[in-house]
């Protein structure tokens, strides 16, 4: 169903590509309140795509008050389940036959591989909206067992207009992973993209819109954290936050909704995840693979990347030449080209801190196993340094970028010290041929998503988020998520006989 194309057809469409840029508020768009723009740049290139809205504190209230009346008078909230459930599912099917366009926006706005973006981005997109759109009319709510005097109904409402605030990493599938849940719930909501990043999320609410989700349900506020992410987390007619991006941030909007409305807020933050390798692992190519693709897949551009690898010193040797081995599939280049894995870093910026942990290699005497190059304009090559010790940067900090850290133990004791190690806790995955020592790692580490002789994020039917600092206040994905855009509503209705002296609790 989601064919690649060839380098020749993408770079066609990318030439010809009509992108989006104004904001999108009560059904149709609409540039900033006071004019101003600011560019979105392809990172690969340097060449200008668009100058966007760049919106503010007015235009933040502007949609909040098209959101909320859009809730208040419940032209989506008070349809069916299954009335959301068809324009949910048409969504997806507009989201599918534009995926070609969808796929190379993605690619040209964030830098990421083609590849990628046509084979997990917009489908997982697709089939995130489809899941939460099939999950609504198969709920059904609660009665709690009161007795014979009363019958209580525990029902889910939509918890109203909710703000989305999204990173540059997956902008489509954070996206989805985001209004999925909380449109089928029956909210409002207010997105707002990351800057480097604002173009699909565009193209998305249009989709939407022709899809047939009322004006005003899905509203996207294009431009700064500052001028746009804070008048969201400040606003009185937000109802709940939903987050993903860097810790510090996320720290931001907790004291944003401490100081305004006490919103409901749900984080998905940063991670620094283990991938914890014992030695009597069964097959070192299957590891050296997963590993490979833990720490490079989206140029570890990846809140559940794999960046620490802790692995049993007796096998070190070996698996990093299995590792070498699987390095060589991955090419550095033109996001465009099917045939690369690796693209650009999404800016100049990130580039620079990314880069900055090389340059700590150097300073702290590290050896690099492999790659290590950044001569590529703002490339990185996928690059794994060996000897990190818990004191060093490397395996303390977040990277996002494509280097792997290697360090050795000699226990299963020590092995699980250093996987705790952080005050991250997002994912980690253990490679063993013991099902005790697996099920024994996978309960001592403490993290949202542990996988078990493999990489990954598990999939629409499981919770993904993290404990200590890469989370709060909920999971996405899953019936988990749909709870988070939710209130909890008892209605308890007396039936007792009142013609009977009863007492009436
Ligand atoms: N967990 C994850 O998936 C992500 C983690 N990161 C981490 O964060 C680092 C920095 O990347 P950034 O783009 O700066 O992430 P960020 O956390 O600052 O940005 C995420 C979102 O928050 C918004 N935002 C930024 N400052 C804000 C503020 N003061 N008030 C309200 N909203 C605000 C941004 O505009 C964006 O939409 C990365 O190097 C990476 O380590 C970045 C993106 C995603
Ligand atoms: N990998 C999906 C979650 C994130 O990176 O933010």
């Amino acid at each position: 169903m989601h064919e690649p194309l060839t380098a020749a057809e993408y770079r066609a469409i990318a030439s010809e590509i009509s992108l989006p840029s104004n904001a999108f508020v009560d059904g149709s768009f609409r540039p900033a309140n006071a004019g101003k723009t600011f560019t979105t740049t392809n990172p690969a290139t340097g060449e200008i795509l668009a100058e966007v809205a760049a919106c503010d504190a007015r235009d933040v209230d502007y949609a909040v008050a098209k959101a909320k009346d859009a809730f208040d008078d419940g032209r989506w909230r008070l349809q069916s389940p299954g009335e959301r459930k068809a324009a949910l599912l048409k969504f997806a099917k507009l989201l599918e036959e534009n995926r070609h366009e969808l796929a190379v926006m993605e690619s040209l706005d964030s830098g990421k591989p083609i590849r990628e973006c046509q084979s997990v981005d917009i489908p997982d997109t697709i089939h995130t909206i489809r899941w939460h759109a099939e999950l609504i009319d198969k709920l059904y709510d609660n009665t709690a067992p009161v007795g014979s005097n009363a019958l209580t109904l525990v029902v889910r409402e939509p918890v109203g207009v909710v703000g989305c605030v999204l990173p540059w990493n997956f902008p489509l599938l954070m996206l989805a992973w985001k209004i999925g849940p909380a449109l089928a719930a029956g909210c409002s909501v207010i997105v707002k993209p990351a800057q480097e990043t604002s173009l699909t999320t565009l193209r998305a609410a249009e989709l939407a819109c022709e899809a047939g989700i009322p004006a005003g349900v899905f509203n996207v506020v294009t431009g700064s954290g500052k001028d746009v992410g804070e008048p969201i987390g400040m606003h009185m007619d937000v109802d709940m936050v939903a987050f993903t991006g860097s810790t510090p941030t996320g720290r931001r909007f907790l004291r944003y909704a401490a100081d305004s409305n006490l919103k409901r807020v749900v984080l998905e933050c940063g991670g620094k995840n283990p991938a914890v390798v014992l030695e009597d692992a069964e097959d070192l190519d299957l590891v050296a693979e997963q590993v490979v693709n833990g720490a490079f897949w989206n140029m570890g551009e990846n809140c559940s990347a794999t960046s620490r690898l802790i692995v049993q010193s007796s096998i070190k040797d070996e698996l990093l030449e299995r590792i070498g081995a699987y390095m060589r599939d991955w090419k550095t280049g033109d996001p465009l080209d099917p045939e690369n894995r690796i693209g650009a870093l999404v800016s100049k910026n990130h580039f620079e801190k990314v880069k900055s942990f090389l340059d700590d290699v150097k300073t702290e005497n590290l050896s690099v196993a492999h790659g290590g190059d950044t001569q590529k304009g703002i490339f990185i090559e996928p690059t794994v340094v060996e000897g990190v010790t818990p004191a060093s940067r490397l395996f303390k900090e977040e990277i996002f970028g494509p280097i792997l850290s290697v360090t050795t133990f000699e226990d299963l004791s020590e092995a699980i010290a250093l996987a705790n190690d952080t005050n991250y806790g997002l994912t980690a995955s253990v490679y063993t041929g013991s099902l005790r020592k697996a099920i024994r790692l996978s309960r001592e580490i403490r993290a949202g998503v542990v996988t078990v002789n493999c990489f990954g994020e598990g999939d629409a039917t499981t919770p993904f988020g993290g404990y200590r600092e890469s989370g709060f206040g909920g999971r996405d994905k899953s019936v988990f998520a749909h709870d988070n855009y939710c209130e909890l509503k008892t209605i308890w209705i007396d039936v007792s006989d009142r013609s009977v002296d009863e007492t009436i609790r």
